[in-house]
């Protein structure tokens, strides 16, 4: 399955290996979402939301949420539509495989921080920009790639894709207010967003103490909008002692986590968490990260709202648009240097 064969590429330094036994995160809330569907809206409801979303982003950069407002119809018709895509045979997939120049489309080489990830992907953008007439070199084209006959996969991925966009959105007021800011403040920053939904599918795996579906790291954007079947396999980084603990499958859910650039927009308030996945020996799993990103030209640094002389900005401005493609870059193929990090534009 997955085509995938145990190697030297998938064998993680040995501080990096998954340990044998499994902590399980009581401590991630679970955040209901219903009083933002609650028809005329309460303020005040509205408020113990934003703060109880305030604090999960600073005590863990991750929470659940439920009562979310995605239709489960969407969702199941979305996750057959992954199962059948990973279903394809072999050459059916390369027809629409990732390269370096058109990197959306379908990818079984990923590597993170150099080591490769257990896993095959299939990432395409819910906004698609008209391509331009030129491309000048190195410049990369940003182009779904759909699979011949398989008609309801284009379809399920477009209603999906809303139907979560709608939801970032929300989280993102949230996250605004939660921070002081007016609900609609960070809006702007995405009306050409480069935002991407990734379809994840780790096959089962003969090594899972070598191996991990992917490896530890950071999200770089703003917000990540995961849903994950409930295999399980998703560990968190725990601030409160540095120990890995899986966030446990809950149903009708999504996993959200605070991105590098909400960290740097909120001066550090929150943190975007170190995560990564382990594979099992048994079972596959199947996730759907939605990478809710800014527009391209986006300068990220700290609002000025949060910054001030007791409360210094702590980085540099740096080009979104630069980060994405050399961060892109160095996952498809190994590197001998260190990928881009937001502590390279760290000044305090
Ligand atoms: O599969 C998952 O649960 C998470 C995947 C992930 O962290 C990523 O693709 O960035
Ligand atoms: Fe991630």
């Amino acid at each position: 399955m997955g085509g995938l064969s145990m190697g030297q590429a998938f064998v993680q330094a040995p501080e990096h290996r998954p340990k044998a036994s499994v902590i399980e995160a009581d401590g991630i809330p679970v955040i209901d979402l219903s009083p933002l569907s609650a028809g005329p809206s309460d303020e005040a409801a509205v408020d113990a939301l934003a703060d109880e979303v305030g604090r999960a982003s600073r005590d863990w950069g991750f929470f659940v949420v439920v009562r979310h407002g995605v239709p489960a119809e969407a969702v199941e018709r979305m996750t057959e539509a992954q199962r059948a895509f990973f279903a394809l045979p072999p050459e059916r997939k390369a027809a629409v495989a990732r390269s370096e120049a058109s990197p959306l489309g379908y990818y079984e080489s990923e590597h993170t921080k150099n080591v490769r990830d257990w896993k095959e992907v299939f990432d395409l953008v819910p906004h698609e920009t008209p391509p331009p007439s030129a491309v000048a070199d190195g410049e990369l084209v940003f182009e779904n790639k759909w699979p011949d006959d398989l008609p309801a996969f284009r379809e399920a991925l477009e209603e999906y894709g809303e139907a979560v966009e709608d939801l970032a959105f929300k989280l993102l007021e949230l996250i605004a207010r939660s921070l002081g800011l007016k609900p609609d403040r960070l809006h702007g920053f995405f009306k050409a967003q480069t935002t991407f939904i990734r379809l994840n599918h780790y096959p089962p795996c003969p090594s899972p103490d070598l191996a991990l579906g992917v490896g530890r790291h950071k999200d770089a954007g703003a917000l990540t909008v995961l849903y994950q079947d409930d295999v399980g396999g998703l560990d968190v980084r725990r601030r409160s002692d540095g120990e890995w603990v899986r966030v446990r499958p809950v149903p009708d859910s999504f996993i959200v986590n605070v991105g590098d650039i909400i960290q740097v927009w909120s001066n550090d308030r929150y943190e975007s968490a170190e995560h990564r996945v382990s594979v099992n020996v048994e079972k596959e799993r199947f996730s759907i990260p939605f990478f809710f990103n800014p527009a391209s030209y986006t300068m990220v640094e700290p609002l000025e709202e949060l910054v001030s002389d007791e409360s210094p900005s702590r980085y540099n401005p740096y080009s979104w648009a630069d980060f994405f493609s050399t961060r892109k870059n160095s996952n498809f193929k190994k590197l001998d240097v260190e990928n881009v990090q937001i502590a390279h534009f760290r000044k305090i």
